[in-house]
């Protein structure tokens, strides 16, 4: 599923008949046909590997994917194997096989799924009991490395090593050796080690961070800090590359080349343990999926498979041929700021898209804060609400939608501030939902109830309610519940203006809203309080909620907690059905149902559905 190259092959040869062919297919350009006829008759055929994208170059985004032809939602658009697979930049000592951590207290290692370590007989890194991990394809390129200079030894297993942050380098030199095809592939993705240089020579002063004038954001303060850890970061690897390892064959700029290429490609894996906590962090580069551009408002997302490292690209919404396929590089909930500094000092680009540009977030207001004049207040209620005059100029000031009050930078700030301060201390006390919902009450006198700050504790909440030992679901009160799927739709609200179609949080909400809104139903329909109609068509409802939470968290890797919801849906749809087919059999008494259940999957009703979601 290579998008850009062509076969010669296939140009003259019709993919059907063998014939001499002259008309190309327009999706990927791949294949051949003599006659439009015969064309479509090979479509079945076809359809399963017309990539759906080329790579596309301009000056301001560099390359880039393009749909080359319409693209439903969901679609898998890319899969790919990792070139390179390397641990986290910071990690305390852990198996290079696995990735598990190490630790020799026994208890831990059954709680924490911890491993113990034992040297590998080459090299003597440390790696756990397993002699698959040892003799894993991906550890060859270090341990040959290690055994050359004499070995490599680690005593302390609970700190992070530096030593660790030089095995993506090590790596990429056993490629030159190994794989000269995936070498030759990872050269040439895009490395920003020019500009860091420049950027890294002003790191004191980090003025070219989108704000610089004030702490606006959630790690405003923290940017200047992080630069120059970047920065000795670096030169600790050269350092280790050079100096521990012996590799004086390679100089300087290569390894800050390399590590350019690692971080402006690579991709987090998150891996989650039988329980489905993540306890494991791997980072895998991939050749095709770096060419997707970063979209505040992205049309894609990706997942990975846990067996190859794979990842996978899918259509979040329906992409017209021509557009551009983007994912989001950062997290979509946070504000405009700090969305912006990390992607320039990690990624080095301002990002110019619709959200960025526009103050008020397409309609979200995910940094608004609320107008303190009491004027406007009383003419407008509370919605009026203080945005940037000009979101690229962060020394300007705010000015309130409604009533034109204008507020300083610095005002804005200091909310913000002292907002993250508290919600720091809040932090501290996991899952009290009394004290999430207090802060909540007392932010929102002053923040839009989409700000960034909101958004993170309204989604701990929505995932709260009805999921703690003492209070599960079923013995949630109906006034909580009813608090749950406010929550829930306030989120898919805000979700569908910002990150909108099948995506991972989208998946969490729903699968919460549904939890909500059916028990509500049961309850309300068993206390008399809502006719049977009402209480049909409230679990239809959920009925298709559940049908899109097993789609989408179906594609989270097994194990996670997404994939448990997918399949404790998949059981609950199945009760559900047999639920609501049973009483309609009651009260039809041999009359066909007038809903089928079972056509939910696939019916116009759902079609619509998904119409009016996206
Ligand atoms: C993973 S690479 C994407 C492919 C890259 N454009 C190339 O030519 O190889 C990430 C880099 O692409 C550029 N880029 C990605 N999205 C961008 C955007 N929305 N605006 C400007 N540059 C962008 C930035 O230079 C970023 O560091």
């Amino acid at each position: 599923m290579v998008g850009q190259e062509k076969d010669k092959k296939s140009e003259d040869q019709c993919a059907l008949c063998n014939a001499t062919a002259n008309s190309r297919c327009g999706g990927c350009s791949k294949v051949s046909y003599c006659t439009k006829e015969h064309q479509k008759k090979h479509w079945k055929i076809h359809k399963g590997e017309c990539c759906a994208w080329k790579v596309c170059e301009s000056t301001s985004l560099g390359r880039y994917l393009t749909a080359v032809r319409d693209i439903k939602a969901g679609e898998v658009i890319l899969r790919e194997r990792p070139i390179l697979l390397t641990p986290p930049k910071v990690t305390p000592a852990i198996c290079l096989g696995c990735y598990r951590e190490f630790n020799t207290d026994p208890e831990e290692q059954v709680q924490r799924e911890y491993v113990e370590p034992r040297p590998c007989p080459k090299c003597g890194w440390p790696m756990c009991q397993n002699d698959e991990c040892i003799n894993s394809p991906e550890h060859a390129a270090e341990c040959a490395i290690a055994e050359a200079r004499g070995g490599a030894v680690i005593r302390d297993f609970n700190v992070d090593h530096p030593v660790y942050r030089s095995i993506g380098i090590l790596r990429v030199l056993g490629l030159k050796d190994r794989h000269p095809d995936k070498y030759q592939k990872l050269l040439n993705l895009q490395s920003h080690s020019e500009k860091q240089r420049l950027e890294d020579a002003k790191a004191a002063d980090s003025s070219s961070l989108h704000s610089n004038a004030a702490a606006l954001g959630r790690f405003g303060g923290e940017y200047p800090e992080q630069r120059s850890e970047i920065e000795r970061d670096k030169v600790v690897t050269v350092k280790v590359v050079r100096g521990f390892f012996q590799r004086k064959d390679v100089d300087e700029d290569t390894i800050l080349n390399l590590i350019s290429i690692i971080e402006t490609n690579g991709h987090e894996i998150p891996i989650p343990n039988a329980r489905g906590h993540i306890n494991r962090r791997l980072i895998g580069v991939y050749n095709n999926t770096s060419f997707l551009e970063h979209n505040c408002k992205p049309n894609c997302v990706k997942t990975f498979d846990m067996a190859d490292k794979a990842i996978v690209i899918r259509s979040a919404v329906p992409i017209k041929k021509g557009t551009n396929l983007s994912i989001s590089y950062v997290d979509p909930l946070w504000g405009t700021n700090d969305r912006c500094n990390f992607l320039q000092m990690t990624k080095y680009f301002t990002c110019k898209c619709t959200r960025c540009r526009d103050p008020t977030e397409l309609g979200a207001h995910v940094s608004s804060l609320r107008c303190q004049s009491l004027k406007c207040c009383e003419k407008t209620g509370l919605e009026s609400l203080v945005i940037p005059e000009d979101p690229f100029a962060p020394e300007k000031d705010w000015v309130c939608i409604a009533c034109k009050e204008t507020y300083p930078v610095g005002y804005v700030s200091s909310i913000v501030n002292k907002i993250g301060k508290d919600m720091d201390e809040l932090h501290e006390k996991f899952g009290d939902i009394p004290a999430i919902e207090e802060f909540v009450k007392k932010s929102s006198k002053f923040l839009s109830p989409f700000h960034f700050y909101l958004l993170e504790m309204k989604v701990e909440l929505a995932q709260l309610y009805g999921r703690t030992p003492d209070e599960p679901i079923l013995a949630l009160a109906p006034r909580k519940l009813l608090r749950k799927i406010q929550l829930c739709e306030e989120l898919l609200i805000v979700l569908n203006k910002i990150y909108p179609g099948y995506n991972r949080l989208r998946g969490i909400i729903t699968y919460e809203l549904q939890a909500a809104v059916c028990t509500l139903s049961k309850m309300k329909f068993a206390a008399g309080e809502i006719p049977l109609d009402k209480h049909l068509d409230e679990l239809m409802q959920c009925g298709k909620w559940m049908t899109e939470v097993i789609k989408v968290l179906g594609w989270e890797p097994e194990n996670s907690i997404e994939k448990q919801r997918a399949d404790g849906a998949a059981q609950d749809l199945q009760l559900l059905k047999s639920m609501v087919l049973s009483i309609q059999g009651d009260q039809n008494e041999g009359a066909q149902p007038s809903t089928s259940m079972d056509d939910m999957d696939n019916s116009p009703d759902r079609e619509s559905f998904i119409e009016e979601v996206f």
